[in-house]
């Protein structure tokens, strides 16, 4: 089949590779015309293991092409992916303007029977007002479907989560439409969800909410874990073991962040408001998260006393490990909070470079993050950073505290090498 995407991020460009890897004719469209460049020389414009290999590869096949030729891409193309951000808005709801503008271009240019895919992640009703939106830009009167086909992939394990997803859902409300899905997702072994459009786009909602949940509960049980002197990660283990829990999404930490979560809880929360509903569990797993970052910070207060003018090594800017994305990284609200209480912050991150226009200053290695500091925060999980040598560390820092951010570094180790180790729910 001949596959159009509509936004050439994250989603996009992986959704693209898939089905270049399952034997389709794919092309990418993107507004962003320095993207497009990049892609079209085989270059990605974000980090993602395994993806580049498989854009060099189709590319060198000719299975796959980007472009920025709208009319004509949307013309020869039998499926289009919507795959454009759907940002928060002022007012907590998801921003639809990035794909009202793709579905009136579509609508434009539409010349034959053709189905259109939300993969963007979008409220309850939206696949209708796509529908609309196509239709009052139509030049021709052409027939055409709306399915919603929400994505479940994560960052960091992007290909492996799209290549073999747990299920993929459709929601249609044409059989012409599932026929077409049927067809593209023939090769995928997992179940197919035949479903309303509405439903479908719940199910995106309620999963992301749910796992966000997941992470508030194993926050705040931690906090309780600290007071009675408990190992949380025994906690995550022993009720994870349950199958009707399960382990995922059990590590305790400084609180949920990344482009997905907070904005899909949020616009979760305001499509219940709009609906005269309340879902108060939400809300206090908002709250948890929320509040997670400055737990941590009151630890390093309690133990060094006032931050004023103090030095500390902030490990990790990326919102989780294997990306460079810092979209609501919590590593900035720890920055913020450590700012605002007069410290003087260094910050290391494997893949993330900032630009100018920040106060911390940005390191290349680790030994120089950490050297002469009163603390170390570790905020991202880097693999690398579970491998530090803390005795060779522990000679570089003016003072011996570190607090781990993500609960994984060892704490026997680095006691040993002569430094306080706090984390959270973890002696
Ligand atoms: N990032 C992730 O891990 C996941 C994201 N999602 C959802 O997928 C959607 C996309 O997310 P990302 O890929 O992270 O976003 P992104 O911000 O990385 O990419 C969006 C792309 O759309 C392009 N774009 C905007 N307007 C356009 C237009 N009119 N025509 C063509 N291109 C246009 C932008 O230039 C950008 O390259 C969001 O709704 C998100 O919630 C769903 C699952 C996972
Ligand atoms: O809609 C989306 O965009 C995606 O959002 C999340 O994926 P992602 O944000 O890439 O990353 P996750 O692995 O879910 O991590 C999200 C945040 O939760 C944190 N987390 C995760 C798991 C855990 O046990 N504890 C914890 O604090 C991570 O550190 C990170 O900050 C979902 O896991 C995907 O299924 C979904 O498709």
């Amino acid at each position: 089949m001949k596959i159009l995407i509509v936004g050439t991020g994250y989603v996009g460009t992986t959704t693209a590779l898939v089905f270049c890897e399952k034997g389709h004719q794919v092309t990418g469209l993107d507004v962003d015309e320095k993207k497009i460049r990049r892609l079209q020389s085989g270059q990605l414009h974000f980090f993602e293991p395994g993806l580049d290999e498989l854009l060099k590869k189709h590319l060198r096949e000719g299975n796959l092409s980007f472009t920025q030729n709208e009319s004509k891409a949307i013309e020869e193309n039998d499926i289009i992916f919507i795959c454009v951000g759907t940002p928060q808005d002022e007012d907590g709801s998801a921003d639809l303007k990035y794909v009202q503008d793709v579905a009136e271009r579509i609508g434009k240019n539409l010349n034959a029977y053709k189905v259109i895919v939300d993969k963007s992640t979008v409220p309850v009703g939206t696949a209708d007002k796509v529908t609309k939106w196509i239709t009052q830009h139509q030049e021709k009167t052409v027939p055409f479907d709306v399915v919603s086909n929400p994505e479940f992939l994560r960052e960091g394990s992007a290909l492996h989560d799209a290549l073999k997803p747990d299920r993929i859902i459709i929601g249609h409300s044409s059989e012409k439409a599932l026929h077409f899905m049927r067809e593209l997702y023939k090769d995928f072994d997992c179940p197919f969800v035949d479903t309303t459009q509405k439903t479908a786009e719940m199910i995106k909602y309620a999963a992301n909410s749910f796992l966000a949940l997941k992470i508030s509960y194993i926050n705040e049980l931690a906090r309780l874990c600290d007071v009675l002197e408990i190992e949380v990660d025994d906690i995550s283990k022993g009720i994870g073991l349950d199958h009707r829990i399960g382990e995922a999404f059990l590590n305790a930490g400084i609180g949920y962040g990344g482009s997905c979560f907070p904005k899909d809880v949020s616009a979760l929360l305001k499509t219940a408001e709009t609906n005269h509903q309340s879902l108060s569990i939400l809300e206090a797993a908002v709250k948890v998260n929320k509040s997670q970052p400055k737990y941590f910070i009151e630890k390093l207060q309690a133990a060094l006393g006032s931050l004023e003018n103090k030095v500390v090594a902030v490990l990790g800017l990326a919102f989780k490990p294997n990306t460079d994305d810092t979209r609501e990284s919590p590593s900035f609200k720890i920055i913020d909070d450590l700012e605002k209480a007069g410290a003087r912050v260094k910050v290391h991150d494997p893949t993330v470079k900032v630009g100018s226009g920040y106060t911390f200053k940005q390191v290349q290695t680790v030994e120089e993050c950490v050297s002469d500091t009163d603390a170390i925060i570790l905020c991202t999980g880097w693999e690398q950073y579970k491998a530090i040598d803390w005795v060779s560390v522990r000679k570089r820092v003016r003072f011996p505290f570190i607090v781990d951010g993500k609960n994984i570094l060892n704490a026997n180790e680095i006691k040993h090498a002569g430094f306080d180790y706090y984390a959270i729910g973890k002696s």
